[in-house]
């Protein structure tokens, strides 16, 4: 259905989630791995320790990087912009061709949760459960992101989350976009604090995959919101325009 696309998430897999610990071949993996090098030595990866990460921050990606070792868990890599493969095979499945055109401004496009300088917007970073179908996410909101004086604003809350549910969906289901996302908003959350964002798969039927998750303090003792979201794999037939 996705052919070209098919090889790069095929190669996504086989990266990050060997099935019940069992590691693919290793010719399978070194293609894999290939394919992806390129794009690794042009873009940072944001998802790393930077001096304005706080100590919780650290210390949740620490303990997760240790859970990575047994292959349960995988550290999702994330980078300033979209895989340019993907992004590429987007453009030419799903964009109009006069939209395609608008080259200049598509080549300054940024991922809209990577667009600020370290420390002010969302310093995140995921990973990823394959045989639990999750997907958690530690997020330290900087002071760009205020809403009520000292809280995070609602948007940049939801913008996180969307993001986390899309990454789940994503692994899950290939190319996909957010149709509907309800927020409970229960408690403002500090800026400055850490998160923990975890989401889902509930349910897959069809095109339509639905993805709950809910934002806690990192001791889990508060629940600041909850939320369930649907997304629709693209279909390649119908245009987005
Ligand atoms: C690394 C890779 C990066 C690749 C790119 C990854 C991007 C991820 C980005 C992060 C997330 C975002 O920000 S996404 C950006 C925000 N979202 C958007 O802009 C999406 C705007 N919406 C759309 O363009 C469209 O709805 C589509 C293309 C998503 C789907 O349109 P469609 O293909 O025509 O599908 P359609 O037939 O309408 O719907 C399919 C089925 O879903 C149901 N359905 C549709 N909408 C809803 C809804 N709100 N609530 C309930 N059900 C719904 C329909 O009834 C139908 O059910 P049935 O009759 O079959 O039962």
């Amino acid at each position: 259905m996705f052919p070209a696309c098919a090889v790069r998430l095929r190669a996504l897999h086989i990266l990050r989630a060997p099935r019940g610990g069992v590691l693919p071949p290793a010719g399978e993996r070194r293609a894999a791995q290939k394919l992806f090098s390129s794009e690794k030595v042009i873009h940072k990866d944001r998802s790393l320790p930077n001096s304005s990460w706080n100590s919780d921050l650290k210390l949740m990606f620490d303990q997760f990087m240790k859970k990575c070792e047994d292959g349960s868990w995988e550290h999702l890599p994330s980078y300033g912009s979209r895989s340019s493969q993907i992004v590429q095979y987007f453009k030419e499945v799903f964009l109009e061709t006069k939209l395609r055109k608008d080259e200049q401004m598509l080549s300054q496009a940024r991922l809209f949760t990577r667009s600020y300088e370290d420390g002010l917007g969302f310093e995140y970073v995921m990973f990823h459960n394959e045989q639990e179908k999750r997907t958690v996410c530690f997020c330290q909101g900087g002071p760009y992101l205020q809403g009520p004086p000292g809280f995070l604003h609602g948007g940049s809350i939801a913008t996180i989350i969307d993001e986390t549910a899309s990454m789940t969906a994503i692994i899950a289901g290939g190319i996909v976009m957010t149709v509907n996302l309800n927020i409970n908003y229960k408690r403002p959350i500090p800026l400055c604090s850490v998160v923990v964002i975890n989401c889902q798969v509930d349910k897959i039927e069809g095109r339509k995959l639905f993805i709950s998750c809910d934002v806690r303090s990192i001791d889990e003792k508060t629940l600041y919101s909850d939320a369930t979201s649907l997304f629709i794999k693209l279909d390649p037939n119908k245009s987005l325009t």
